[in-house]
């Protein structure tokens, strides 16, 4: 399947299956076959340019020795980087090395202080780095990363853990390439926190081997296939009771803005009926969005309604009252910012959470996943997915890691990343958005695990979408998201349909 990921012991496991029936040095050549074709086709009419390849002392490395023999074979001037390592370099490496040597490819074993290369292909390191990139190595990829040029990594960009998409550390660095080709299926590294800013586009190449080789996936790569059987034309029988009620319960003094959000996320994700429910006095009526009706918390009725708790909640003993009293209830609930904090500071909101029978959704971001599991922002963040997986087990919910390559973690451990959306996100509010559209859903009937990849996709194609218009990146608003997420919406309904 396109979109399953796996891990560095999987593919592992994957190379060794598949080398058993296939003479040596197979997949190394198909590996700089594939790569060495996609470096053809980023060069396009810039055949004539010269080629830089990074070579690094393992397997990598051979791979990358292969595409250099392959580049010159098509008449392109390539020119290898190497330095020889401490230890023997496998057969398989030895054959790459010899070929390249034999034809036409250039070897240099520093790198010249200027050079107009069409392409860079990294082959340093791949799924075998085992610590930080260090000297001569470090100033390679420094360099490279202050290149204008486009940069091929193979299977890895060098520097980056393929499991966790941290960069090698302490102190390490990572190539920041603009496309990957990945060989033996996808790796979730690719996919979030450094991942996508070191990785690029990125390209699976499975190198001829069967898929009766493959194990269950790791996790999976969010796509609207996961959730488009939820998607539906609207009945024109139909009327506002048809597509449920959202409440979004938070507001405390001065803090109107992120639960108003929320429910203009929830209105535009298509709920029928929105309220607002305020912890304390806030406004009458949203002027912009007069749609959204405003209650006062104290004694709101829950019944058949959707809850989104926690925008702009605080952390008063009302808020706290409140948020026992939608854990105990029977509703559909999306639990967010203050109201993860408060689940995070009391074992009691905790239980209450886990023993809930109605569908439940959490969404962190890195410092709330921090305070729910007692750890630092670092330990989540060193490892997302392990970190969602392991909220989603505590909690009985399943759960949101917000971030680049949101994680969704489901109770039974079943994990997806999110692959929408860009960094103009970055900006306050844009989680209450997502927490409004995915109550949305659920107010819907999604179950939450689909209401949770679906939100999740709808909201970052809603930012991917308004970056295609030129609103954004840079000054994107929350507020702009709940239509360009509408938007999305429709046009998945109109495919589907
Ligand atoms: N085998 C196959 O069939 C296929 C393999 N494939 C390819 O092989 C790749 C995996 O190859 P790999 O296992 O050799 O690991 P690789 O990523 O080259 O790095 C290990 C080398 O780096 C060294 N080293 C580590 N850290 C270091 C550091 N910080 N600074 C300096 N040195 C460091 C380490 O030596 P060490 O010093 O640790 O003893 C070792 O020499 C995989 O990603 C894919 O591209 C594909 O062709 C498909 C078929
Ligand atoms: N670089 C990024 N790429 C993709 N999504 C991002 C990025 N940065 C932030 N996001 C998304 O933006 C939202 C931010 O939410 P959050 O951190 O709760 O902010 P706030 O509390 O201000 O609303 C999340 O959905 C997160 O996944
Ligand atoms: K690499």
């Amino acid at each position: 399947m396109d979109n399953h990921l796996y891990t560095v012991a999987q593919v592992r496991a994957i190379e060794e299956a598949a080398c058993a029936g296939l003479p040596p040095g197979t997949l190394m050549r198909r590996a700089g076959d594939a790569a060495a074709r996609f470096a053809l086709e980023l060069l396009g009419e810039r055949r004539d340019k010269p080629v830089l390849v990074l070579a690094g002392p393992g397997n990598n490395g051979g791979d990358a020795l292969e595409v250099a023999a392959n580049l010159a074979d098509s008449g392109v001037d390539a020119t290898v980087l190497f330095q020889p390592g401490q230890r023997e370099i496998s057969d398989e490496a030895q054959s790459a090395h010899e070929r390249a040597r034999s034809g036409t490819v250039g070897f240099i074993d520093m790198l010249p202080p200027s050079g107009d290369w069409g392409l860079v292909v990294d082959g340093l390191f791949g799924i075998g780095l085992a610590r930080p990139i260090e000297g001569d190595y470090r100033e390679m990829v420094e360099a490279v990363n202050a290149m204008r040029c486009p940069v091929l990594a193979l299977d890895v960009p060098s520097g980056l853990d393929a499991d966790t998409g941290a960069v090698i550390g302490p102190g390490g660095v990572a190539v920041r390439a603009t496309h990957t080709i990945t060989f033996l299926g996808d790796k979730s590294g690719l996919h979030t926190l450094d991942g996508r800013d070191s990785a690029g586009h990125v390209r699976v190449e499975m190198l001829g081997v069967s898929p009766e080789l493959l194990p269950p996936p790791s996790a999976r790569l969010g796509t609207a296939e996961l959730f488009a059987h939820r998607l539906a034309a609207r009945r024109h029988n139909s009327h506002k009771g048809s597509f449920g009620d959202v409440a979004v319960l938070g507001g405390a003094h001065g803090m109107a803005g992120a639960p108003v959000l929320a429910a203009r996320g929830a209105l535009y994700g298509g709920a029928g009926r929105v309220f607002v429910a305020m912890l304390d006095s806030g406004p009458g009526y949203d002027s912009v969005q007069p749609e959204l009706m405003f209650r006062t918390a104290d004694g709101f009725d829950f019944t058949g309604r959707t809850l989104v708790i926690g925008p702009g909640m605080g952390d008063s003993a009302g808020a706290m009252r409140l948020l026992a009293r939608a854990l105990d209830s029977d509703s559909p609930l999306l639990v967010d910012a203050d109201a993860i904090n408060l689940i995070g500071a009391s074992p009691d909101l905790l239980a209450r959470l886990a023993g809930r029978g109605a569908p439940s959704v959490l969404t962190p971001h890195p410092l709330e996943a921090a305070r729910l599991l007692g750890q630092s922002t670092g330990v989540i963040q060193a490892d997302r997915l392990a970190a969602a997986r392991e909220i989603a087990l505590r909690t009985r919910a399943t759960v949101i890691l917000k971030g680049s390559g949101s994680v969704i973690a489901q109770p039974d451990g079943a994990l997806v990343i999110n692959p929408t959306g860009n960094a103009g996100l970055a900006t306050a509010g844009s989680g209450d958005v997502l927490a409004g559209i995915c109550g949305a859903l659920l107010a819907q009937a999604w179950p939450a695990g689909e209401a949770a990849i679906g939100a999740a996709w709808i909201h970052g194609a809603a930012a991917d979408l308004l970056v295609a218009h030129g609103i954004g990146p840079i000054g994107m608003t929350a507020g702009e998201l709940p239509a360009a997420a509408r938007a999305v919406l429709n046009l998945l309904v109109a495919e589907v349909s």
